[in-house]
């Protein structure tokens, strides 16, 4: 991204801008970590990133393809096929089992789910260790075994990028590193891209590389990921 600004509430009196011109580039196979104080702006970057909103002016270019003048069924459809998400509140659908949570984003193409599909989920459930719970509904599982879920579910399409919001934030110490384990894990197999907003220094210290961000701006270059940039 270059030059992303984004305000809310444009024109009225409460307009804010949030972003103040963000410059950003991630390398293909970059874990980058994103920190900064509450209401510093990372989840308002992360949802322009996900095409999830709009900056307000600026550039973003997502694998390749400049996507400030996309409409929005454009936008819909490079989400589906270029990112994944994982995030705190995982918005997993509570009634239908891990299996079937993790296929939900294949249905996109196919309209109707087929036994490739359920083999795939299948797979994808077995890399997170939760063979023995794919036909429970996830509502019955522990927070941090609906998180595995949510990871899963987020490597369904093989998304060059994935984007991570808090997926630790609400999880004891073990139950996290084991999240944080399967993106790292997810990471390095498959060469995506993860933008991973953590307030854990601990976990951020093991990315590749750390931006901070501070009242709507990147605060310094962070640490060099020795990742050549995109
Ligand atoms: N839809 C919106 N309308 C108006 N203001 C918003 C909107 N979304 C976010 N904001 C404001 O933008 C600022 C940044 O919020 P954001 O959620 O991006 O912060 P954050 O760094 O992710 O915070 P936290 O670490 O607490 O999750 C906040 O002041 C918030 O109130």
């Amino acid at each position: 991204m270059r030059g992303v600004r984004k305000a809310f509430n444009i024109g009225m009196p409460n307009e804010a801008e949030v972003l103040h011109g963000i410059d950003l580039s991630l390398a293909r196979g970059e874990f980058c970590a994103v920190m900064g104080p509450s209401g510093s702006g990372k989840s308002t970057l992360l949802n322009i990133v996900g095409l999830l909103d709009r900056p307000s002016s600026g550039s973003l270019r997502i694998c390749g393809e400049e996507t400030t003048q996309l409409d929005d069924h454009a936008l819909t459809r490079l989400r589906g096929h270029s990112i994944g998400f994982v995030f705190q509140y995982h918005n997993l659908l509570s009634a239908f089992t891990a299996l079937e949570n993790v296929m939900m984003p294949m249905l996109g193409d196919a309209g109707f789910f087929n036994d490739r599909m359920a083999e795939r989920a299948a797979d994808l459930l077995g890399r997170v260790g939760l063979s023995r719970w794919q036909d429970s509904r996830v509502g019955q599982l522990s927070g941090g075994q609906q998180q595995r879920v949510a990871v899963a579910r987020s490597l369904a399409m093989k998304p060059p990028l994935l984007l991570a919001d808090e997926p630790t934030g609400n999880l004891d110490t073990q139950a996290a590193d084991a999240v944080f384990d399967l993106l790292r894990q997810a990471n390095r197999d498959s060469g995506m891209a993860i933008l991973f907003v953590t307030h854990n220094p601990a976990l951020a210290a093991r990315c590749d590389r750390t931006i901070r961000v501070v009242d709507g701006m990147l605060a310094g270059a962070g640490q060099a990921s020795g990742v050549p940039q995109a």
